[in-house]
């Protein structure tokens, strides 16, 4: 069972309080009312017809304090009217009803106590309410009561937002020497050094003030002086390394060096983070044996990158973990996928590292994840802990509680890191902590302490410029025949009625078929695309539209590589070297979940999306694997987009979370910043099979796209793959099923569509 923290204690004993106000109003209602007031016609209001208008507001009953639906009010009044002047009777009846339609939301903890003043949405809904914004209702029963949320706006500075106007609270505000006010968004603002002056005079107004203070950890984080590391520590470091050190990546190993060692590395993509984590084990190299956690198919690129930095390091000392067989030697460095580390974890634990690198680390965003558990043993042992991920959460603030836990423990606890950044509030299926509050303050504490976040714009503006384009698909290619139609349509129809589970079940469905039927489009596109002669990575995640690409491609005669899931880990690197050295391989054509991180792909200036992802995180990584240093020409993004189907609804999801994302400042792209252009449409003219004079199959993608491309050679020469065992067969299901068990599926939680 969850303790209940002070904020959850006061909000409780407000809550008690107003319902005993309520209480108090519906007995003296009922003594003036008397019995007249609780008959059935006079509980309906009168039109001037005569006629009774059921269901009307109220304002004045105390039955409607706490809005009881129709059929609770209508049981109140039977037997009131029956039970005539009996003041008790009546007030007990009217508490039963209100009981018996606001229990149940009361203890979902969801939303307003209360009758709310104007409010049109949910106002028969009484429930509970943590959020600050949330208790305007509650001025109404306690005269002028209000909450006022106090929270960090930077290192030294902090705002009181107010949820309404008290004009003895202003009074104090205005009394504070560093008091500074926003009159666009009606905040307040004061150094720190008036916290404790302000909090005290507050306090003197409740209960009509209710304070929601900051942390006592917050604060004290603010109030310590900064570390600062002179630059001269560099010279401690193997100078191959840091002599290749750009500034701001020295900046990025001083500020690591200040953090003793346990620092989130968060530069966006492709800045350089291998290199700062390096040049931070080599500082702490006393401290080594080094443990390396990081994706499977990024183990070699580790291994490359230390033999090549750090030389002094004998090659004998590394260790890359690739089966169960595989024996721990004494390795100094020891380079693990997560999957090794967690079958590994007793060998681990007991070799005892001092310095961990966790690469991608929002692998270990999941708390509950067996991974993430095995993480924090062995961070327990270690000195020192560096996390690195260009995007360390995917969709919510929530996300990064683990990661901080990590470098350090005793920050704060679930409980305190929920209920301050994460809105988090019980909810009928237990503690909800999906939400986002206070996301300012959050920024400050991480960029004071925990995480270093540069963008390119900021530290390499000389880098090549990146711009975003969308391309509508000719819909022509993408509805085919009334039977796609019909389909599209119908899941569009059931998304608008649907919710929860099954919402996420339809979208899924709906993901799948939107594949199938864009690929012939898709296509269609890229045998235009082709003819501009420029390297191009194209990203997919259905099979049924990776294989379209596949023979497509094959019957274009381009050359090309895949790496997708099936893709043999130690083939990656020799397929990427193809891609980024030899001049006739053209196209790199990747899976969005296999791909979108680890690999550098800098030979192309094209980056074609065939399909969307859920998370703006993955897209924004999948853009980086061009788009980083060592890019010397401008890049392009292409988003391939069909009318109508879920790429419409999946677009305004990923909107949703980049805001979210870029308030906690851990994402600086804007993916709805794009020039729209619309696919040739004279592109269907290419293939007999798109001509719409030709009737198309009802079920065109049951046999795959490649038999309607023609010439289509059974294997091309120039397929650069290694999928010897590729399913040809469309397999939506399965995909299906992967996404699923796809820990980013949480994120469906959020669904605002
Ligand atoms: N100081 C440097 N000098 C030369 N090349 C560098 C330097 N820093 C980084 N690079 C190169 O830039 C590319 C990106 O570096 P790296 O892979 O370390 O970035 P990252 O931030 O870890 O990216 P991601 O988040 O995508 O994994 C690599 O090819 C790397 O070799």
């Amino acid at each position: 069972m969850s303790s209940c923290n002070s904020f959850e204690i006061a909000e409780k004993k407000r809550i008690a309080l107003a319902k005993l106000q309520a209480k108090k109003s519906q007995l003296l209602a009922s003594a003036s009312a008397g019995k007249s007031a609780l008959t059935p016609t006079s509980a309906q209001q009168q039109v001037p017809n005569g006629k009774p208008k059921p269901n009307q507001p109220q304002a004045k009953s105390p039955l409607n304090f706490y809005r009881s639906p129709p059929a609770a009010q209508e049981k109140i009044s039977r037997t009131a009217s029956t039970s005539g002047d009996n003041k008790s009777s009546a007030f007990l009846n009217a508490l039963k009803a209100i009981k018996q339609t606001s229990a149940r939301e009361l203890s979902r903890g969801a939303a307003h106590p209360y009758h709310r003043p104007n409010g049109e949405n949910g106002r028969n809904k009484p429930t509970l309410s943590l959020a600050p914004e949330k208790e305007k209702p509650m001025a109404m029963l306690l005269g002028n009561s209000i909450t006022c949320n106090l929270f960090m706006v930077s290192t030294h500075r902090f705002a009181a937002q107010t949820s309404g106007y008290h004009e003895k609270l202003i009074a104090v505000f205005k009394n504070m020497p560093t008091r500074s006010y926003e009159s666009q968004n009606r905040i307040w603002s004061f150094d720190l050094s008036d916290y404790q002056s302000l909090h005290t005079h507050a306090a003197d107004l409740k209960p009509h003030v209710h304070m929601v203070g900051i942390p006592k950890k917050v604060q004290d984080l603010c109030r310590q002086p900064p570390t600062v590391t002179e630059r001269s520590v560099l010279a401690s470091i193997e100078p191959k390394l840091a002599d290749k050190l750009l500034p701001f990546q020295q900046d990025g190993v001083c500020f690591s060096i200040a953090q003793k060692g346990r620092i989130m590395i968060c530069d966006e993509m492709g800045l350089g983070k291998t290199y700062q984590a390096l040049a931070v084990a080599d500082y702490f190299k006393d401290d080594w044996p080094l443990l390396i956690c990081t994706t499977a198919s990024t183990r070699d690129s580790w291994a490359k990158h230390i033999v090549e930095l750090l030389p002094k390091v004998p090659i004998h000392y590394i260790q890359v973990l690739n089966n169960n067989q595989q024996y721990l030697g004494e390795s100094q460095v020891l380079i693990t996928s997560y999957n090794m580390m967690e079958r590994h974890e007793d060998k681990l634990l007991q070799r005892r590292y001092g310095f961990i690198i966790f690469d991608e680390s929002h692998t270990l965003k999941n708390s509950k994840a067996k991974c993430t558990v095995t993480a924090k043993r062995l961070t327990d042992q270690a000195k020192r802990v560096v996390l690195l991920s260009g995007t360390p959460a995917l969709s919510r603030p929530l996300e990064l509680f683990t990661q901080l836990q990590l470098v350090d423990g005793k920050f704060m606890s679930f409980m305190e890191f929920t209920t301050r950044y994460c809105d988090g509030k019980q909810s009928t299926f237990g503690w909800d902590a999906n939400g986002q509050s206070n996301l300012e303050e959050l920024k400050v504490i991480l960029t004071l302490k925990y995480m270093l976040r540069r963008t390119k714009n900021e530290v390499l503006p000389q880098l090549a410029e990146k711009n975003r384009e969308t391309v509508v698909l000719d819909p022509a290619l993408v509805w085919t025949n009334d039977e796609t139609k019909d389909t599209l349509d119908a899941f569009n129809k059931e998304l608008k009625t649907c919710k929860g589970r099954a919402m996420e079940e339809i979208l899924l469905r709906f993901y799948a078929r939107t594949a199938e039927v864009k690929a012939k489009a898709v296509c269609a596109y890229l045998k235009t695309l082709v003819k501009e002669q420029k390297k191009f990575i194209i990203f997919a995640h259905h099979r049924v539209m990776m294989d379209a690409i596949s023979d497509c491609l094959c019957a274009l005669k381009v050359q090309y590589i895949r790496i997708d899931g099936q893709t043999r880990s130690d083939l990656r690197s020799d397929f990427v070297d193809t891609f980024q050295k030899k001049k006739s391989c053209k196209v790199a054509l990747l899976s969005l979940k296999a791909c979108n991180s680890g690999i550098t792909l800098t030979a192309a200036e094209i980056i074609v999306f065939a399909e969307l992802d859920w998370n703006p995180s993955t897209l924004a990584q999948a853009e980086s694997r061009a788009h980083r240093i060592g890019q010397t020409k401008n890049v392009i993004c292409r988003y391939l987009m069909a009318h109508n189907t879920a790429d419409d609804i999946i677009w305004n999801m990923l909107k949703n979370k980049q805001e979210v994302l870029s308030k906690v400042g851990i994402f600086a792209e804007n993916l709805q910043k794009a020039t729209h252009t619309a696919a040739p449409t004279s592109s269907h003219k290419i293939e007999e099979f798109f001509s719409p004079a030709k009737p198309a199959p009802s079920h065109p993608e049951k046999g795959g796209i490649r038999q309607y491309l023609s010439p289509a050679p059974a294997k091309a020469p120039s397929e650069l793959n290694n999928n010897t065992e590729k399913a040809k067969e469309s397999n939506a299901e399965s995909d299906i099923a992967a996404f699923l068990n796809d820990d980013d599926d949480e994120a469906f939680m959020d669904l605002d569509i």
